[in-house]
């Protein structure tokens, strides 16, 4: 089948490579003509494990197209695929205006029966206002149907997400374009769930925000660790235990960011809103988030004493997880901006991400930043830092304080070494 994708970005770019590789022909846009520029050279804009390599395959093989001019594919291809980014608008809301302009181009070029898939996370009622966007608009109901297929992979394992989905959601009023959807993911073994469009949107706003309110679920059981001495690594793991639970998203620290969790709970408690109800459970999960920054900051003062001006602390990770170079709502960085607020010297590395923070220095590598420094903070576990030479680390920190924001040090490593050990919910001794 042709297929033109429209939206490089994380997304659009695997989504491209997968049905690129399952033998479709994938036409691929962007309205960032330097990005389309770069791909076209093999250059590929973001970090994505086994991504570039599966971009290039296809490329070469002629079933992967990029192009800034759409006009041909749009006539050409039968199905259109929206990738865009949906990114948080000022009052939570999920910004549409890219999803918008897209259609809007498509209205306008629109001569052959299309069917337009919706990849982009959107709210509820979504796909249904686009119906009605384009019937206002004089585009005949004969000439598209919509149908929603939203995307549940993750950065940094997002190609065998693609290739290995838990489930593949389409939502369609007619059957005939939801049975054209799941034919485009033919290779691929799973459950296929065909519902209506509001139902499809709906499972992926709901599938992020439980996710969120289970990471901040185990976060507030990490205090209650704490408190009674006991380790919630072992909690998390008898809770997992139970099938009906699960050992996932059990891992306590930062707090979860991203580019989907913190801007998919905003988006669904504004759209319940927008029908007079309270999210209520989802907005103690963002509150829980949000304090989990001021809790490792007190740790930090609980090691360090109040912050004197000249105290330096080493921050390990930028990014919002490992194995992605996004820091699209980091915590990582949140906690970077609150730590120089304070007034504290901040010297980070990261593998892949260096932004321009104010007072943060950025170091060139893991070691150097924590030269002198009177705490080292990890933020981010990527697996450079998991495989750290420990000895060097602490021969060159002033103090060696370890603030393991993820949980995931080995402690009693660490503690034999020397270190002054604190995570979260892991009492120094369990008696
Ligand atoms: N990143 C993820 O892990 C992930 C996973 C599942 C779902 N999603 C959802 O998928 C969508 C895309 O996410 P992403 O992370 O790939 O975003 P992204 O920001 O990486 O990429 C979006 C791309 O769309 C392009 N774009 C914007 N407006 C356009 C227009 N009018 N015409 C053509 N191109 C346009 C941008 O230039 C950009 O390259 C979002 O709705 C997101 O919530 C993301
Ligand atoms: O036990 C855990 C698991 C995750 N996190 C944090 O939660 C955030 C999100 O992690 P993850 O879900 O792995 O990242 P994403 O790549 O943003 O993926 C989520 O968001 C995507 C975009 O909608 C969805 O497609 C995915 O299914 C969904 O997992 C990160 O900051 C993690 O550090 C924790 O703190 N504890």
């Amino acid at each position: 089948m042709d297929i033109c994708i429209i939206g490089a970005g994380y997304v659009g770019l695997t989504t491209a490579a997968v049905l690129a590789d399952i033998g479709h022909t994938v036409f691929c846009t962007d309205r960032d003509e330097a990005k389309i520029d770069q791909l076209k050279q093999g250059v590929i804009p973001v970090y994505e494990p086994g991504l570039s390599a599966m971009l290039l395959r296809n490329m070469e093989s002629g079933k992967l197209i990029f192009d800034t001019s759409v006009s041909a594919y749009i006539s050409q291809c039968p199905i259109l695929m929206i990738a865009v980014g949906t990114p948080p608008s000022k009052d939570g809301s999920a910004d549409l205006s890219a999803i918008y302009s897209v259609i809007r181009n498509i209205a306008d070029m629109i001569r052959s029966p299309k069917t337009i898939v919706i990849k982009s996370t959107v709210p509820p009622g979504t796909a249904d206002q686009i119906k009605q966007w384009l019937l206002a608009h004089s585009v005949s109901p004969d000439l598209f149907h919509i149908v929603s297929n939203p995307e549940f992979l993750r950065e940094g394992t997002a190609i065998y997400d693609t290739l290995h989905p838990d489930r593949i959601v389409i939502g369609a009023v007619e059957q005939s374009a939801a049975l054209q959807v799941k034919e485009l993911y033919k290779t691929i073994t799973t459950t296929f769930l065909l519902t209506t469009n509001r139902e499809a949107e709906l499972i992926k706003y709901a599938s992020n925000a439980f996710l969120a309110v289970k990471v901040s679920f185990i976060n507030e059981i990490s205090k209650v660790c704490e408190a009674f001495n006991a380790d919630i690594t072992r909690v998390a793991e008898g809770i997992g235990l139970d099938k009906r639970i699960g050992p996932q998203f059990l891992q306590a620290g930062l707090g979860y960011g991203g580019s989907c969790l913190p801007k998919d709970v905003d988006a669904l408690i504004h759209a319940a809103e927008s029908k007079q109800l309270k999210m209520r459970m989802l907005n103690a999960a963002k509150k829980i988030n949000r304090s989990q920054l001021s809790l490792y900051v007190n740790k930090l003062k609980s090691k360090l004493g109040e912050c004197s001006h000249n105290q330096r602390i080493a921050v390990w990770g930028a990014t919002f997880k490992e194995n992605t170079d996004d820091i699209r709502a980091s915590q990582a960085i949140a906690l970077m901006k609150k730590l120089t607020k304070l007034g504290y010297h901040v010297y980070a590395y990261d593998p892949l991400a260096h932004p321009s923070l104010p007072s943060v220095i950025w170091c060139e590598s893991a070691y150097e930043a924590v030269e002198q420094s009177d705490a080292l903070i990890v933020a981010t576990c990527w697996p450079e830092f998991m495989e750290a030479d420990w000895l060097t680390v602490k021969q060159a920190m002033r103090r060696p304080v370890i603030v393991d924001a993820r949980n995931r040090l080995d402690r009693a490593m660490l503690q034999s070494l020397g270190f002054e050990y604190t995570g979260i919910g892991r009492p120094e001794s369990t008696t």
